[in-house]
């Protein structure tokens, strides 16, 4: 089940603890790579051959949303 890697304490530190800056690097840069080229720690976009086209238009809205 994909959403067991977002708890498998192997993957993420203290999985069920609310800590967004674990998505960020020291200089704010991302991470890690949510479409699963580099590694899959999570994929909400999927990965592979049928990764989400829309992928950037989803996250370039979603920046947008929590900016405002
Ligand atoms: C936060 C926003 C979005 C999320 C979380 C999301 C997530 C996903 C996921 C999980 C899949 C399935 C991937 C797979 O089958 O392995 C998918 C497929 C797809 N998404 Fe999105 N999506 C988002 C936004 C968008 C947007 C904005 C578009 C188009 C403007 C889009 C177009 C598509 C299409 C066409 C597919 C099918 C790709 C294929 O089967 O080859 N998605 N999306």
């Amino acid at each position: 089940m994909v959403a067991e890697i977002a708890w498998n304490p192997e993957v993420w530190e203290d999985p069920l603890v609310f800590k967004p800056e674990r998505f960020l690097t020291g200089d704010g840069v991302e991470a890690f790579d949510v479409t699963g080229s580099k590694e899959i720690k999570m994929m909400p976009f999927g990965a592979g051959r049928r990764v989400c086209p829309g992928n950037g238009l989803g996250i370039f809205h979603l920046e947008y949303f929590v900016a405002i």
